[in-house]
């Protein structure tokens, strides 16, 4: 499954802390900050947003595809940053299965409220 390969790049995310900067893209960014994973990640979501609207127009999601597992990418980055697991997110996203969007919504904004 999918998630495998996701908890391998992420163990060789962390692996990269320790690297050199001149072989390594990921040691290149730690180094530079988690400002600037951010900023990457406010990029690579900008061309998300542009490769979506250019797969409705053209019917060809291939860059679209490109573009999201660039996202993907700095995403998985920015969580070993953190240390955060891609086990955390999923167990998130698990703790809302079965309820509706709309439902975990409503929730949300209650929780906000105190
Ligand atoms: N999956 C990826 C991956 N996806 C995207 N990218 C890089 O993410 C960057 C995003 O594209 P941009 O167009 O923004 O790149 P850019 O213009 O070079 O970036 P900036 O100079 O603007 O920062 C590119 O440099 C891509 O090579 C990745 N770099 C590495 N990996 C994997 O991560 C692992 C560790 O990589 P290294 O740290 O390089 O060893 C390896 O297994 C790699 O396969």
């Amino acid at each position: 499954m999918s998630d495998q390969r996701l908890g391998r790049l992420y163990a060789v995310l962390q692996e990269r802390k320790s690297a050199s900067a001149d072989t390594s893209y990921a040691a290149s960014l730690y180094q530079k900050g988690l400002n600037k994973i951010l900023q990457k990640i406010g990029e690579e979501a900008s061309e998300v947003i542009i490769a979506g609207k250019d797969a409705e127009q053209s019917g060809n999601n291939q860059a679209l595809i490109y573009e999201m597992a660039d996202l993907w990418f700095h995403s998985l980055l920015l969580l070993a940053a953190r240390d955060i697991t891609p086990q955390q997110i999923l167990d998130e996203l698990e703790r809302r299965s079965g309820l509706s969007g709309l439902a975990e919504k409503a929730a949300r904004n209650l929780s906000q409220e105190h």
